[in-house]
């Protein structure tokens, strides 16, 4: 069942955060889909440009078409993933998107609102919910490279002025993370003490945390030893997830962990296999790997086992 994201951060506002998941293609899809399941909880399932240009978007609407009809039982949100004004409005038009994300962070203040409020305006008007962003992660995003010394956290102040004229249903803070694999030289915290300050400013506002991922070592280890080059680096500490969950992060974005997951399966396999050249043993192998990989993330989200919960306040709402 598809609902908004409004609806899923409602449920889990203050208690977990939902995981938001990229997908690109079927194996993706349908590894995300089973490890939900397994760990019966809601999730968001997001598209971004990219994503929408590697094949077609119509083949990604029927993809996840096809995965609810295959997983009945699943509850989620479908989102677009950095959008900008006029994707926004493509998605808003496309009568399958539950919600969408307008970033226009890279704008200076006044014109970030005032792109935000035209697509509140047109989204609301057809039951979408809206996420926005004020300040900017690191790493790279999109097409947009931001340098680490340019990264610069959500002024909590500006957050809530920000809402305030926005309307938007949920914003995304940058509180020290970044995008892509190569996020920190060795182990940072979030910056828990601006979170603490947007909260207090937008008390059961809704938060999103980007470039959340952990890029888990043993991954990274398992995909240099089969061939990879992969920099030494570090992501999120996964245990600080449901800590930013308690101070009003409802959604956290996972998408280079699934990343590694894939090339991790794919380099192995073949490394192993070097005569095979049929992709489907490894796309099972993936498949597989991904929901455990999905299910895993959930019991630290928080998110895992609240599935019952939720389609009962849906039911009484
Ligand atoms: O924020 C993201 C998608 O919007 C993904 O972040 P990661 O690169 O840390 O997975
Ligand atoms: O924030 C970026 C997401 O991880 C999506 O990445 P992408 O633009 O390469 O699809
Ligand atoms: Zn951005
Ligand atoms: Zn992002």
């Amino acid at each position: 069942m598809i609902v908004t994201t409004a609806q899923l951060f409602k449920h889990a506002y203050g208690k977990y955060a939902v995981g938001a998941y990229n997908i690109n293609n079927a194996e993706q899809a349908m590894g995300l889909f089973q490890g939900a399941i397994d760990s019966q909880a809601p999730f968001i399932i997001q598209i971004s440009k990219g994503a929408r240009k590697y094949t077609d978007k119509r083949m990604l609407e029927a993809i996840i078409r096809s995965a609810g009809e295959i997983y009945p039982e699943a509850i989620f949100a479908v989102h677009l993933d950095h959008g900008d004004e006029q994707t926004c409005y493509d998605c808003i038009d496309s009568g399958f998107f539950s919600s969408v994300m307008i970033d226009a962070s890279h704008d200076p203040f006044a014109e970030n609102v005032a792109i935000t409020k035209r697509v509140v305006e047109r989204a609301h008007a057809k039951g979408i919910s809206v996420e926005a962003e004020l300040g900017m992660l690191g790493g790279v995003e999109e097409d947009i490279q931001v340098d680490e010394g340019n990264a610069c956290l959500t002024d909590p102040a500006e957050a809530e002025e920000f809402v305030k004229q926005t309307g938007c249903d949920s914003l995304a803070c940058a509180i020290g993370t970044s995008h892509g694999a190569f996020k920190f030289k060795g182990r940072q915290s979030l910056h828990f003490d601006v979170l603490e300050k947007i909260k207090g400013r937008l008390p059961n506002f809704p938060l999103v945390m980007h470039g959340s991922s952990s890029v888990p070592q043993d991954e990274v280890a398992k995909i240099n030893a089969a061939g990879g080059t992969i920099q030494d680096s570090m992501g999120v500490d996964p245990k600080e997830y449901l800590p930013a969950a308690k101070l009003g992060v409802t959604k956290i974005n996972i998408d280079t962990d699934g990343r590694l997951v894939w090339t991790r399966v794919h380099r192995e396999f073949f490394r192993n296999n070097p005569e095979q050249f049929d992709f489907r043993p490894p796309g099972k192998i993936f498949m597989a790997e991904y929901a455990k990989f999905i299910a895993s993330r959930n019991e630290l989200l928080g998110s895992a086992g609240q599935l019952e919960d939720l389609r009962k306040s849906l039911a009484a709402s």
